[in-house]
């Protein structure tokens, strides 16, 4: 429940800090109590709790405050605050009084007034504006003058900057942000590139920067105005869409869509800006292509590294087939297990090749084929593939990971032996390109095995081939009828598709003799067969019809029902394909929570905007935390909450427990949560549940396509059960063709290949 809203954005607050109840530094997420000097609201009393994000407030300082009232559900009365600026001293005695305070080391009420009276009631912007009027106060030290003048400035920089952005019709928390990311520079910024806000202040885009740049004179056709439209264009390309690159045609098109005003700006200006960007090398241009720096050099590294790594597959050590034959004959004894012959052939290929990609749907063996593998190359190298046997120096020589931490997690219970995320593995750091491994720093062992590959990004991608020497033979695994990854690209099926690197395909489905109707409806998805709400309906599937209105209800019913049969939270995870709406993925969390978790009087909460966290929720991380070996989309649960008098910060704390591994979260890291009681289908990749709830309605028709629905269906181990309206569902399936990214990488590696092949033949090498 939200509060409700009592007044217009247009009441005001002024007041001075009373005292300051919280503050942030770094989310500046503010809760202050102030004495009201003035407002335009009809205020009976003279003390108020204002909220917002808003430097920190000062004492001995008047603040004008923007913004509306607001009824908290359990604080009471707030004034919420989207503006704020601080009342710089008008008066003589109010100057003095300033400048005389403690902000200003040295400075005491004599000097204070010799400054007043020498510079009058101006003063401070006098100082501001030319600090050498200074040198008119009669005795004043050269140091004295240049401490006021910087205490001045950084005091008053905040507030310039925010005065300025207000003009330009930023709101307050966006004005904060171009605040925190640049400082006392960012004036400078804003009048000589106010560009360069949209790579370095997130939630700036296009629009919002060319206000400033408007303002700036950046108008028409000017170039840094066109130069940072094709950027924004190509980036949000890579970033929304997952192109790798972007055709030059449609980013001329969409750049002049943004660039509007009274002059149209043409397809000549822009076409020129684009060879200039190409030319400076801030983008890359290759034929009609453009693309960004990054991804047209991850997708060139990428194709350097699987050459390498397929290259020197001739030096693979090759085993006699009978000696072959006898190490699988042994771990199908220890596995009680017989393999078919494309598993067999699975195993054969993943030993004798530098790189191979093993694909197949659920349940076809994906899972058993890595664990005979592992043992086979033990068994055939000598080497103890018991992780117990390995002391701590000595590496285990058979790396496992995957792209999220439940597909690792997944990936060591089904093997029993260590997995990581790749980003562990990788030693990653915290922000985008510092990983401890790569090119100069290269993994240890000598057999990698990957599982989820079609979650695995072109940046990504790169980073990991880099970091895998010479001598460490690969092995993808993954589905690739799933969705593509989240970022650019869509490595394993490119991969596939050029035909350079040994893949198996497991079709026969092995799981479906245990009865699973989850599993052949999966395979009916993936070959786009017609599907019947009776004939695919089994012990393990269901399907409860319903219209869009009724999805909330049948939701909850589903899960009440599961829970009456002694299911928990953690078993089941309902899905929805996108956030919005009453059958989307926030309302239904609301609507979760209170099933699974319901409010109780000695049960603590922490109100985070409108959303509450109790003890006891199940929650999703949304960004990679590697310190703390967390990773974006896995699941933890609150196991504590403490209140500030119960911490050593004395701020709230929340704890919450993934798998064991316990992390503190402040109330501002709050953010970097959400309720896991509904997810995204995208963010459920990698990750499966005994019971998957899943809506499909027509409501959600933007997103219905056939890889969406596949992946949510195969999330579900035990249980699926559907609900919704049939037809969208198989209107979703019949949906499968226009999903393609624009990516090279299929032809560059087709081209090296085949140029590494000429040149093998002309210096004789290919014979052998
Ligand atoms: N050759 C085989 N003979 C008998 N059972 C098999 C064989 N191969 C796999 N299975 C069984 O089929 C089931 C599915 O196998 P597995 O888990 O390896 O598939 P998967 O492709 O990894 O599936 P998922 O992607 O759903 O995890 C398991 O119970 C496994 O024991």
């Amino acid at each position: 429940m939200t509060g409700t809203e009592e007044t217009n954005q247009a009441n005001h607050v002024k007041g001075e800090l009373l005292h300051l109840i919280y503050h942030n530094e770094e989310s500046l997420y503010t809760v202050a109590k102030i004495k009201v000097i003035d407002t335009s609201l009809d205020l009976s009393e003279r003390e108020l709790t204002v909220v917002g994000i808003l430097p920190k407030p000062d004492q001995d300082v008047t603040y004008l405050f923007h913004g509306e009232m607001k009824e908290h559900p359990r604080f009471g009365r707030q004034f919420k605050a989207d503006q704020v600026r601080k009342e710089v001293p008008q008066t003589k005695q109010g100057i003095v009084h300033y400048l005389s305070s403690e902000r200003f080391p040295g400075i005491g009420l004599k000097t204070a007034e010799k400054i007043v009276d020498e510079l009058g009631d101006n003063a401070l912007s006098a100082i501001l504006a030319d600090k050498a009027v200074l040198e008119r106060v009669d005795g004043l030290k050269q140091d004295k003058a240049d401490s006021i003048y910087k205490v001045l400035l950084e005091e008053q920089g905040v507030e310039q900057v925010l005065l300025k952005l207000y003009d330009y019709g930023f709101g307050l928390q966006l004005a904060m942000k171009v605040y925190q990311a640049y400082k006392l520079d960012a004036m400078r910024i804003m009048e000589e590139n106010p560009y360069q806000m949209i790579e370095d202040v997130e939630g700036i885009g296009f629009a919002k920067a060319d206000a400033i740049g408007q303002h700036q004179g950046l108008t028409g056709s000017h170039p840094d105005r066109i130069k940072a439209a094709v950027f924004y264009v190509l980036t949000e390309q890579s970033m929304n869409s997952g192109h790798v690159y972007t055709p030059t045609q449609n980013v001329i098109l969409e750049s002049q869509r943004l660039l509007t005003g009274p002059e149209r700006v043409s397809e000549d200006d822009i076409a020129a800006c684009m060879i200039e960007m190409g030319e400076e090398q801030k983008v890359m241009v290759e034929e009609d292509r453009m693309y960004l720096k990054t991804l047209y050099f991850a997708e060139k590294g990428i194709v350097t590294n699987l050459h390498r790594l397929i290259s020197r597959g001739k030096s693979v050590e090759e085993f006699p087939e009978s000696e072959f034959l006898k190490a699988l004959g042994k771990t199908e004894e220890s596995l009680g297990i017989e393999y078919a012959d494309s598993q067999k052939e699975a195993i054969r290929t993943a030993l004798s090749s530098g790189v191979t990609v093993l694909t197949g749907g659920p349940g076809t063996g994906k899972t058993t084929v890595i664990n005979g593998l592992v043992e086979v190359y033990g068994r055939l190298k000598g080497l103890s593939v018991n992780p117990d046997d390995y002391k701590k120096d000595a590496q285990f020589p058979v790396i496992l990971a995957a792209p999220t931490g439940r597909a690792a997690k997944r990936m060591s219970e089904s093997t029993g032996l260590p997995a990581s995320t790749i980003h562990r593995l990788l030693g990653f750091k915290g922000s985008q390109d510092d990983f401890e491994y790569g090119e100069h720093h290269q993994l240890e062992g000598s057999l990698i095995i990957l599982d989820e590959m079609s979650m695995v990004d072109t940046w990504l991608c790169n980073q990991l081939l880099k970091a895998v020497p010479d001598d460490m033979q690969v092995l993808f695994v993954g589905d690739e009828d799933q969705l593509p990854s989240v970022g650019p690209g869509q490595i394993l099926s490119d991969i596939l598709e050029a035909g350079i690197v040994p893949a198996v395909q497991l079709t026969a489905i092995f799981r479906q003799a245990e009865g699973s109707s989850i599993i052949t409806f999966s395979h009916d998805i993936k070959e786009g067969r017609k599907l019947s709400a009776e004939e695919s309906a089994g012990s393990d599937l269901r399907f409860f019809p319903c219209g869009p209105l009724q999805v909330p209800d049948a939701v909850r019913q589903i899960c009440q029902k599961a829970v009456e049969r002694g299911y928990t939270a953690r078993d089941i995870q309902v899905l929805a394909p996108m956030y919005r709406g009453d059958a989307g993925v926030t309302a239904l969390n609301q609507m979760l929570q209170e099933l699974f978790n319901p409010s109780k009087e000695q049960k603590r909460e922490v109100a985070f905007g409108d959303v509450a966290y109790r003890h006891g929720d199940m929650v999703l991380q949304l960004v990679n935390n590697p310190e703390e070996h967390v990773y974006n989309g896995d699941r933890g649960e609150i196991v504590a909450i403490f209140l500030p008098k119960e911490t050593e910060q004395n701020e709230t704390m929340i704890v919450i427990s993934f798998d064991g591994i316990e992390v503190s979260y402040s109330k501002s890291d709050l953010n970097q949560i959400t309720h896991a009681y509904c997810c995204s289908i995208h963010k459920s990749q990698g990750s499966e549940f005994p019971i998957v709830v899943m809506p499909v309605i027509r409501n959600y028709a933007r997103m219905l396509r056939k890889n969406l629905i596949y992946t949510g269906v195969t999330r579900a181990k035990d249980f699926l059960l559907l609900c919704g309206d049939w037809r969208a569902l198989e209107y979703a399936v019949g949906r499968d063709d226009d999903l393609v990214r624009n990516t090279t990488l299929c032809d560059k590696l087709k081209q090296a290949f085949m140029e590494g092949t000429h040149q093998h033949e002309k210096t004789g090498v290919a014979k052998d």
